[in-house]
């Protein structure tokens, strides 16, 4: 379980009363978080999530937080922090930060058909726009500058022509970014980790989304070919489903419509998703955190994508 803290009830009976939420009744850790401790907390208001965050900085914390008010408020269906009676939104619980935070309902679609992907595209195309006005700016935390400083720690650990694969997309990856496309593409704050397993649905309807603590300013494209990467793969294979991928792009492009920069930069785009994750994947599983157990995700899987992205043209973006 990928409970990197522990917390008891007996721990919150204190606690909880800076919030106004009554007492605390259940806490249940949750295992399938791999970056912070996350728990299903019942209390004598309702249902909610408590979070502690492990790698996070108090000072990084007002970006993500603020950011799923700022989008709770303008309709976008994610988690609501709950403020302590000071009105502050990040709190400590054993010396790290902590947060409460709305519990979503519904469960995750973890074999999605083009209905679902609709959902999630028309989201992410409301989400974006209506993170236009936040005023906060945090950069992504896995942008290029972190896929360049942690690919020399990863590349010892792999295979040669794992190790050269890498070396060769980080300098693809770094001189499309140094380019007149991709200074050209819309910004702002993105997901950045919008997967299956962050999303819920009850039936075919799209209840909310979570785990914004990858959030940051990236292009908006980024946040896409994110998305369309786990959305829309063929697991086996790697290969993108077409039918879902139309069905994704059509509903984001009917809320906010591509650029022709778009259209140029989405093939690197779909890259650049597929690095980031392989990156992070590869760095979980060869330089591992303490958690009291913790079973990190198949970094191949996303090796296998970026080469496929590499190999194959994806769908086009619709016009
Ligand atoms: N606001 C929420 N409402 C309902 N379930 C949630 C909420 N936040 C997290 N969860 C549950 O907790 C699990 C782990 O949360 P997640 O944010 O993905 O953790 P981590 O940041 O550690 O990867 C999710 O898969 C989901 O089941
Ligand atoms: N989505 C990432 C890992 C982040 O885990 P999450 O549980 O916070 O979504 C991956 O699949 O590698």
């Amino acid at each position: 379980m990928a409970v990197f803290t522990a917390v008891s009830l007996d721990d919150l009976t204190q606690w909880i009363k800076q919030f106004p939420l009554g007492r605390a009744l259940a806490l249940q850790g949750i295992s399938s978080g791999i970056d912070n401790s996350n728990f299903f907390l019942t209390t004598e208001r309702g249902e909610y999530v408590l979070t502690i965050f492990e790698n996070l900085r108090f000072e990084q914390l007002p970006f993500y937080v603020q950011l799923m008010r700022h989008l709770a408020e303008r309709g976008i269906p994610v988690p609501a922090p709950v403020p302590a009676e000071n009105g502050e939104l990040v709190v400590t619980l054993h010396g790290k930060p902590a947060i409460i935070v709305s519990r979503l309902n519904g469960a995750s679609q973890m074999d999605p058909q083009p209905v679902h992907c609709a959902e999630v595209g028309a989201m992410l195309a409301r989400m974006h726009l209506a993170g236009r006005d936040f005023p906060l700016a945090q950069p992504n935390l896995r942008g290029l500058d972190w896929i360049t400083a942690t690919a020399p720690v990863v590349a010892p650990h792999l295979h040669e022509d794992e190790a050269a694969l890498l070396r060769t997309e980080v300098a693809y990856q770094a001189q499309f970014a140094a380019g007149a496309t991709y200074a050209a593409l819309s910004r702002g704050p993105v997901h950045a980790d919008l997967f299956r397993n962050n999303v819920m649905f009850e039936g075919d309807k799209l209840t909310g989304c979570f785990d914004f603590y990858f959030a940051g300013v990236d292009t908006w494209l980024f946040d896409v070919a994110v998305t369309v990467n786990d959305w829309c793969v063929d697991l086996a294979s790697g290969r993108l489903d077409t039918a879902r991928v139309r069905a994704l792009l059509d509903a984001y492009h009917a809320a906010r419509p591509f650029t022709q920069e778009e259209h140029s930069a989405w093939q690197p785009m779909l890259r650049a998703g597929a690095l980031r994750f392989w990156l992070s994947r590869l760095y979980d599983l060869h330089i591992p955190r303490a958690a009291e157990l913790l079973t990190p995700h198949d970094p191949t899987h996303f090796e296998r994508i970026l080469r496929e992205r590499i190999a194959v043209a994806a769908p086009e973006l619709p016009v």
